[in-house]
């Protein structure tokens, strides 16, 4: 959707409030068109001392008084318009981010995303009731050519002389101040990106000292930004000294018209007067420049949402899982990411109701592939099957109920600690509490003064007892195949343990995908995929595997060496 059909669709939402403020201001415009003429009149009805003057004093006090009702009606209505404008267009992208998924914040910064969301969609927002109100003064110089080609044809033609100059000043304008105001909102984006990522790390810029040197990278665009500024006020100065220069001398050539033409008696006193105001009102460019301002921008900002809104989202199928117990393959699947190839032909099946470990050094794509098992990335190649099914065949009700996922570093998600377990799914407290049982996180609940009722945000939790919420919050959800991104990676040796032994002992029913940093969490699974530059090395028992000198280095453990495995010396210690 371009930012112009967004902006569109922004109008509709506004419905009745927007038609309202359309019809308010051509009303406003009428009046304004009407008073010349009838302020002349009276001047020349208290001239001539007619019976009637009073009458048309009575009527010009009227419609002065509805003017200033208009206005106010306007102004009330376009706060609302904006308000309303702004609302939708932030509902809209949100839910939009939310049906991409994780792509959305690979494609733009999450500091940026706020931007568009915050600053971008407000400035979006006033487009709607700013090209109401633009086309509605437009109504107030072309009624008022008209006004002057009623009272005398001469007036109207000196006028029209001069207003192509006025028409190429406000197209070059509207030009110029597109261009500024879209570098200027990128620039806006940008600082706002790195700030958001100084934000997310400011425990490790404290703790390396370099408080100085993130300053002076997050406001390193802020030169660019100032020099955006300082053009866009150049812009709207010359557009306003040159419009300014312009119009008097259109005013003037209309009023010296007139006073020739009164010369002659072809007009009277009062239809100078009303003359000289239709003159300002056709030459009134500056109301103009105001809203195509307003209208430049807000299709700038609507521009920079549309981009975010291309990013197509996650598309689902309409096909049911059989019944089944998580049987997991893949065939032929490769990723890209980055323009690179980050995993390359991975063919495996995963038994129904296994425990397999993913293991593999630092960035072989260990959890690419987890992600690739829940639908939290497509492949760009080859397909993910769950129990002889295409993932991307799916209903989104159904991958979700029948995966579940523990990461390393889980958002805690929900009003408070008992909703952030059984987030996605509305489960009794029992279940609640004997999920986070197995995940050895009630002890430490049950500690705080308000429990399970904790607000998530007023709980002091250590990075462990955030990971072991989030191992409650994927064993509290039942499902066929359990992920665990790294899930185990800040518990204590002890509680990693009794977590893994629960986890991984027999079960009925449940596949269970685990990417495994330690050899204790690879030696307890059935079996443990290798991973190494995106390649599935072998597919084997640990005991095996840990035959091989490259194998053993994954965990840190010399090549050259076999004898008894790391998994087995953590056993011990622990
Ligand atoms: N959005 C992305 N853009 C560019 N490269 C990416 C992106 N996501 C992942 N990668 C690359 O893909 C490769 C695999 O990443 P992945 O996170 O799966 O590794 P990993 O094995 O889980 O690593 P670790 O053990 O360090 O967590 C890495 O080289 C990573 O740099």
């Amino acid at each position: 959707m371009s930012g112009d059909r967004l902006l569109r669709a922004a109008a509709r939402h506004s419905g009745a409030h927007l038609v309202a403020l359309g019809a308010l201001a051509i009303l406003s415009a009428a009046g304004h068109l009407l008073l010349p003429a009838a302020l002349g009149h009276t001047l020349d009805q208290l001239l001539t001392a007619r019976p009637d003057a009073t009458r048309w004093v009575l009527l010009c006090v009227a419609l002065l008084a509805a003017l200033a009702v208009c206005d106010a009606g306007e102004e009330i209505l376009t706060g609302t318009v904006h308000a309303r404008g702004a609302a939708w267009l932030r509902a809209s992208l949100i839910r939009h981010v939310l049906a991409v998924g994780p792509r959305a914040t690979s494609r733009f910064a999450p500091g940026d995303l706020v931007a568009r969301m915050v600053g971008n969609a407000a400035h979006a927002g006033i487009g709607p009731a700013t090209a109401a109100l633009l086309l509605a003064a437009l109504a107030a110089p072309l009624g008022a050519v008209v006004a002057l080609g009623l009272i005398d044809l001469w007036l109207a033609v000196v006028f029209l002389a001069g207003a192509p100059v006025l028409a190429l000043l406000l197209r070059a304008f509207t030009r110029a101040s597109s261009d500024c105001l879209t570098r200027y909102q990128q620039v806006q984006g940008d600082l706002a990106a790195r700030l958001a990522e100084a934000v997310g790390g400011a425990r490790t810029i404290a703790a390396a000292g370099t408080a100085d040197r993130e300053r002076d990278r997050i406001l390193r665009p802020l030169p660019e930004l100032a020099r955006q500024g300082h053009r866009m006020w150049q812009v709207q100065g010359r557009a306003a000294a040159q419009t300014g220069g312009v119009a008097p001398l259109l005013q003037l050539g209309v009023v010296a018209t007139a006073g020739l033409q009164l010369a002659h008696g072809r007009l009277t006193v009062g239809e100078l007067f009303a003359a000289s105001r239709y003159a300002v009102l056709a030459a009134g460019v500056g109301v103009l420049v105001g809203y195509l301002s307003g209208l430049v921008r807000a299709r700038t900002a609507g521009h920079r949402l549309a981009e975010v809104l291309a990013e197509p989202a996650t598309e689902y199928g309409d096909r049911e899982l059989p019944p089944g117990t998580g049987a997991l393959t893949f065939r032929g699947v490769s990723v890209q990411r980055a323009g690179r190839t980050v995993l390359s032909g991975v063919d495996l099946r995963v038994p129904g109701g296994a425990t397999y470990a993913v293991a593999g050094a630092s960035g072989s794509g260990k959890s690419l592939l987890a992600a690739l098992a829940g639908r939290l990335a497509d492949p760009d190649e080859g397909e993910v099957l769950l129990d002889g099914v295409p993932l991307r065949d799916l209903t989104h009700a159904q991958v979700r109920a029948a995966v579940a996922y523990a990461f390393e570093r889980p958002a805690l998600l929900g009003d408070t600690l008992a909703g952030t377990i059984a987030l996605g799914a509305d489960l009794p407290r029992d279940a609640v509490v004997r999920a986070a049982r197995s995940a050895h996180a009630d002890d430490f609940v049950r500690r705080l003064p308000r429990g399970y009722d904790t607000p998530c945000a007023d709980a002091p939790l250590s990075g462990g007892e955030v990971q072991r919420l989030g191992l409650a919050r994927a064993f509290a959800h039942d499902g066929r195949l359990l992920v665990l991104d790294d899930a185990l990676s800040s518990l204590d040796t002890v509680t990693e343990r009794d977590i893994a032994e629960a986890l991984l002992g027999p079960t009925t029913g449940r596949t269970r995908l685990i990417v495994a940093h330690r050899a204790t969490t690879a030696a307890r699974a059935d079996q443990v995929v290798w991973l190494a530059d995106g390649r599935v090395c072998a597919v084997g028992p640990h005991e095996e595997l840990w035959q091989l000198p490259a194998y053993r280095k994954v965990f840190g453990h010399p090549a050259g060496e076999s004898g008894r495995g790391p998994g087995q010396e953590e056993d011990l210690r622990a």
